[in-house]
């Protein structure tokens, strides 16, 4: 993998995506290629390219300077394409196995290019169609457990960790989170998007001070604890999979941040896929659950066991309070994240594609309930068996 700085940023075309990547010799100079343009993200242009001779191909995402679901009114940072490239490489020292290979980076265009996952299916595309991907959540606990505890000061030094800190500051896409996930649905916004139909059960969520002072808290851990280096948006359409395979994507949002976040994340995006499905179906994802969790626990734990830097790792009671506590913070990030995606700038498609239109209303208004409790009861709710019963209280309810 190299890095050149020297070029002038310009969003790419289609055959300019094709002549980069020959001039970087990334094909064999008669190679026949073609490229489409792909991106189905909020942000970035994804350029596929393929070698119709073989079928090899390789990706090109270059950010645009601004948010593409938006327009060019909101600006956005191009340092972000570096954050992304700089976490690829850092996670694929811990889990080369679940992450693209990046050939190459360039800072000033913008890009990265990475090795080409569509034998892979987006996860959220996935479970939508009804699969089950059984060891998703086995790969997903591990991903999360090795590139959270490796990049922590348990397993860091103190300094080193610093200067990792330093590399991956992220303002401008932590500004998005904080406002996206932590701020606007919980306010009367304009960048809220919500069908008129769930305006009392909005308007229940802005007047409940129970429900705001607990967010206001997990924000408050959002913008302040650094405690490791987060993918920073690990929703199901961050991760490519199949029956065999797992490979996670788009780590733009990453910076260091509360282990927590990432937990959360994951199960509110499970979640939010099991409130789209009939209750006989709904089990699965209560598994994949409570397996990203207990594989999460085991890995983090034989790690801390291992190679734990910190003097006090060995401390009775120390590791078992950790996990309780990332535990405690993953409840009440999904529930933050359920809530956003259901009445918040950015949707899933597993809600908003549901049919007939009276049951997506009864779904999303389900939704915000659960969203609700989860941060509401974050303390109460130890395990992921709980997890399970407030869940299935809450619909009953
Ligand atoms: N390495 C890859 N291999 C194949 N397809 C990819 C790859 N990376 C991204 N894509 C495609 O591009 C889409 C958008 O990519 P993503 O990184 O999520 O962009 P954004 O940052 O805009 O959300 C993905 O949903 C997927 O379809
Ligand atoms: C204006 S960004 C909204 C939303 O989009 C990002 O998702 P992705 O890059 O996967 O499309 C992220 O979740 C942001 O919160």
């Amino acid at each position: 993998m190299s890095t050149v700085k020297s070029s002038i940023y310009k969003p790419l075309t289609e055959s300019e995506a094709i002549a980069l990547a020959k001039r970087l010799q990334l094909f064999t100079e008669n190679s026949n290629l073609t490229c489409k343009e792909i991106g189905d993200g909020n942000l970035n242009l994804v350029f596929k390219i393929t070698d119709t001779d073989n079928g090899n191909g390789i990706i090109i995402k270059q950010a645009l300077p601004y948010a593409k679901v938006v327009g060019e009114s909101w600006p956005l940072t191009l340092d972000r394409a570096r954050i992304e490239a700089h976490a690829l490489l850092k996670q694929s020292e811990f889990v080369p196995q679940f992450v693209p290979k990046v050939y190459y980076t360039d800072e000033q265009l913008a890009i990265t290019i990475m090795e080409d996952l569509s034998h892979l299916q987006i996860a959220r595309a996935a479970l939508i169609e009804g699969k089950e991907l059984p060891l998703l959540s086995t790969h997903i606990g591990e991903f999360l457990a090795k590139t959270l505890f490796y990049t922590s000061d348990y397993a860091v030094n103190q300094h080193f960790k610093k200067s990792l800190v330093k590399q991956f500051i992220n303002p401008d896409l932590c500004k998005i989170t904080e406002d996206l996930v932590f701020t606007d649905p919980f306010f009367n916004h304009d960048t809220n998007n919500f069908e008129q139909e769930l305006g009392q059960d909005v308007e229940r969520i802005w007047q409940d001070q129970e429900l705001k002072l607990a967010v206001a808290k997990l924000k408050q851990k959002f913008l302040t604890k650094a405690e490791a280096l987060l993918h920073g948006d690990l929703h199901t359409g961050s991760i490519f999979a199949d029956e065999n395979e797992t490979k996670v994507i788009d780590p733009e949002f990453a910076y260091f941040g509360p282990i927590g976040f990432d937990v959360g994340q994951v199960f509110g995006n499970f979640l939010l896929n099991a409130f789209s499905r009939n209750a006989e179906n709904q089990e699965v994802l209560f598994t994949h659950i409570e397996t990203t969790w207990n594989v999460f626990v085991k890995e983090f734990s034989k790690a801390w066991k291992n190679d734990a830097a910190e003097i006090f790792a060995k401390t009775e009671g120390y590791l078992e309070d950790v996990l309780s506590e990332i535990f405690e913070e993953a409840v009440g990030f999904a529930g933050c994240e359920i809530i956003r995606r259901t009445i918040g700038l950015a949707h899933v498609a597993d809600l908003d594609t549901l049919q007939p239109f009276d049951k997506k209303i009864s779904t999303k208004q389900l939704a915000l309930s659960v969203g609700s409790e989860l941060i509401k009861n974050q303390k109460a709710i130890k395990n992921p068996c709980q997890f399970k019963e407030y869940v299935k209280q809450t619909v009953s309810n």
